[in-house]
C-alpha cells in the first residue's frame, strides 16, 4: 500500500509468546469476538465487520493461525482478456471457501481527493461497514454475524485506494452481480478502522479457470461526479439478476 503523510499507530498487540490458542486470553481474539476468524486450514470462517489479526506487535509466531492475509497470496492466479469487460482474474487451480486470494493494494486517498482522479476505474471506497449479506455469494456460513458496537463505528472520514498507478493482481478483479469472493475488512499493522486493509476471500468452493469476482457495492443513480450529476455505467456480467447497470 502507498500512503500519504499518515503515521499509524501500531496496536499494543497480544502477548501470547507460546501462541494464540486461548482464545479467552489473547487480546487480538478478544477484539474478534472471542471466536477464531480462520479455520487450521487458513480459511475464514464467517465474514465479519471487521477481522483483527494478530500483526507484527504481538507476541505470537509468524505462524499464528491468526495470521492469514497479511502473509500473501498463496493461491496461483492468471490474468485474462474477455470481450466484454476488459481483464479480469482465474486461478490455474481449485479454490476452497473461504481461501484467502490477494489484498486491494493502491494509493489511499482521501475522498475528496479521489473524486478529482481523472481515471475512476480502479477506485475502491473503504472504511464501510460489512453489511449486505448479498455481497457474499453462495458462502452461507460467511455472513456478518456481528454487529459493532459504538467503539467499532468506523469514523466520519472516509477513504479510497487507487489502484490506477499502484497496484498488483487486485486490481484485475471485475464485478459481477453474483460474485464468488468477497472483501473483507482486516487490521493486524495499525488500528485506524477508517483505512482497514481490503482482503479478498472466496466466498465458495470455486473451480480451475472460473473468473473470479466480487460485487464493487455501488447504487444504481447513487454515484455522481465532481458536479454533482448522475453517473451512469453498464454491467456485463452478465448473470441473471444482473439489472445491466453497475451504477
Ligand atoms: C478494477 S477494474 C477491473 C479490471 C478491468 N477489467 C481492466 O481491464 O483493467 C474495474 C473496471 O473494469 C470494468 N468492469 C469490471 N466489471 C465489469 C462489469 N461487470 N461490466 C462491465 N465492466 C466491468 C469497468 O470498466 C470497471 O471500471
Amino acid at each position: 500500500m502507498k500512503y500519504p503523510d499518515w503515521c499509524p499507530t501500531a496496536p499494543k498487540g497480544c502477548d501470547c509468546i507460546g501462541g494464540c490458542l486461548d482464545s479467552k486470553k489473547c487480546s487480538c481474539m478478544f477484539n474478534n469476538g472471542g471466536k477464531i476468524p480462520y479455520n487450521c486450514n487458513g480459511a475464514i470462517v464467517e465474514a465479519k465487520p471487521l477481522v483483527y489479526e494478530c500483526g507484527p506487535s504481538c507476541k505470537c509466531p509468524p505462524s499464528c493461525y491468526n495470521k492469514v492475509s497479511q502473509h500473501g497470496m498463496k493461491i496461483r492466479l492468471e490474468i485474462f482478456k474477455m470481450k466484454s469487460r476488459g481483464w479480469g482474474v482465474r486461478s490455474l487451480t481449485s479454490i476452497s471457501s473461504g481461501s484467502f486470494i490477494c489484498e486491494y493494494i493502491g494509493e489511499l486517498l482521501e475522498d475528496k481527493e479521489a473524486e478529482k482522479r481523472q481515471n475512476d476505474e480502479y477506485l475502491f471506497d473503504i472504511g464501510h461497514n460489512f453489511s449486505d449479506c448479498s455481497l457474499i455469494g453462495g458462502l452461507l456460513a460467511l455472513k456478518p454475524v456481528v454487529q459493532l458496537s459504538s467503539s467499532e463505528v468506523v469514523e466520519d472520514e472516509h477513504f479510497t485506494i487507487d489502484a490506477a498507478q499502484c497496484g498488483h493482481v487486485g486490481r484485475f478483479i471485475n464485478h459481477i452481480c453474483s460474485p464468488n469472493l468477497y472483501a473483507q475488512n482486516v487490521l493486524y499493522d495499525h488500528e485506524d478502522k477508517s483505512k482497514p486493509h481490503i482482503m479478498l476471500f472466496a466466498a465458495e468452493n470455486i473451480p480451475p479457470l472460473k473468473e473470479l469476482t466480487y460485487h464493487y457495492n455501488y447504487f444504481v443513480n447513487q454515484v455522481q461526479d465532481l458536479n454533482g450529476n448522475i453517473k451512469m455505467k453498464s454491467c456485463y456480467c452478465g448473470a441473471a439478476e444482473c439489472t445491466g447497470r453497475m451504477y
